[in-house]
């Protein structure tokens, strides 16, 4: 009978500290999947009657998701501040010495909450540099400590990584995450392209010209399926599992892409580069991206080596 792991017991192996952190998110996690789980029963659905600091309707499960984060990594004696979401400004904790930024998408794919489809919690951990909350908040994606994700499904899952590989650990009865993966790697090519087709009339030409040479099987002859949720992590869990690319390529509406550079799109390159993947904005790696504001939006384009470089040497040939 193999051992199991728990996650607490995965991350001490590393760092005393990040255990605290990933303490936190688990804690988090566990009471976010119970109030999913049981929504329909709760009168946790539909909207808040808000609207955030990105312009977008706040569902209830988004403040709810939001204030039981906050709740946790205040708690947690590592966690100097956090950034959400669904807060203009960080919250910064009173913990003496602590020295980790939680950056964390509280519940991502809220549009899918009503309808009973996957959401998640996506997360990126930041070392604080000196004392500049702001400086370090605005560190690139290759400065993560650590990142992962939560996502609420048929399993209640964590993917995570410190640096060292992606390991995945699954909600038990008994409200432990348990070590369900400890190399996850993704294929290095195909079956599955993921976008929100509707918006190709508004992509950069270049874009465009790469999806129909996947429909083509013009990269290595390879033929492809099409997927999509509308729900990131759920997307982006997909593409990790079975391999191919996931895309929210600029569009006339959101010129600058629509996803968020510190809580979306850098945790989840992070894991991708960790499990042998990449992201990139287009031309250039996501990771390497000078943030300069805490809600700053980028295109993202994750997944598979092969279907993510063939994408980045089609947007700069077409520069
Ligand atoms: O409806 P669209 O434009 O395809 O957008 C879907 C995308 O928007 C998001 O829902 C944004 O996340 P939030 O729910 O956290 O705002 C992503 O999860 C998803 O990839
Ligand atoms: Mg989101
Ligand atoms: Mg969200």
């Amino acid at each position: 009978m193999t051992t199991k792991v728990a996650l607490e017991q995965h991350v001490a192996a590393g760092s005393p500290e990040l255990r605290e952190v990933f303490g936190g998110v688990a804690a988090a996690a566990r009471e976010i999947a119970k109030q999913i789980r049981l929504a329909g029963l709760s009168d946790a659905l539909g909207a808040y009657g808000a609207v955030n600091v990105q312009g977008e309707q706040q569902q209830k499960l988004d403040v709810f998701a939001n204030d039981v984060m906050i709740k946790w990594l205040g708690q947690a004696a590592s966690v100097a501040a956090c950034v959400s979401e669904e807060d203009e400004a960080p919250v910064v904790f009173a913990n003496a010495g602590a020295k980790y930024i939680v950056i964390f998408d509280p519940l991502d794919g809220s549009s899918n909450i009503d309808v009973n489809v996957n959401v998640g919690t996506i997360f990126s951990v930041q070392e604080l540099q000196g004392g500049d909350l702001d400086a370090s908040i605005l560190q690139q994606g290759t400065k993560q400590v650590a990142a992962g994700y939560v996502v609420y499904g048929p399993s209640t899952v964590m993917v995570m990584t410190t640096g060292t590989g992606v390991a995945a650990f699954t909600l038990d009865d008994n409200g432990e995450f348990i070590r369900s993966n400890d190399a996850m790697q993704m294929p290095e090519q195909g079956p599955y392209y993921s976008t929100n087709e509707a918006n190709a009339a508004s992509w950069p030409e270049a874009y465009r010209e790469y999806l129909a040479m996947l429909l083509r099987g013009d990269l290595n002859g390879k033929t492809y399926s099409s997927r999509y949720i509308g729900s990131l992590v759920a997307d982006f869990h997909r593409t990790l599992l079975k391999g191919g690319v996931f895309l929210y390529p600029p569009t006339d509406k959101a010129p600058k892409g629509k996803l968020r550079l510190l809580y979306e799109a850098n945790p989840l390159a992070m894991l991708a580069e960790q499990a042998n993947g990449a992201a990139v904005n287009g031309p250039e790696r996501i990771m390497e991206l000078q943030p300069e504001q805490i809600h700053q939006r980028t295109a993202l384009i994750v997944g598979s080596k092969r279907e993510v470089e063939a994408l980045q040497k089609a947007v700069l040939e077409a520069r």
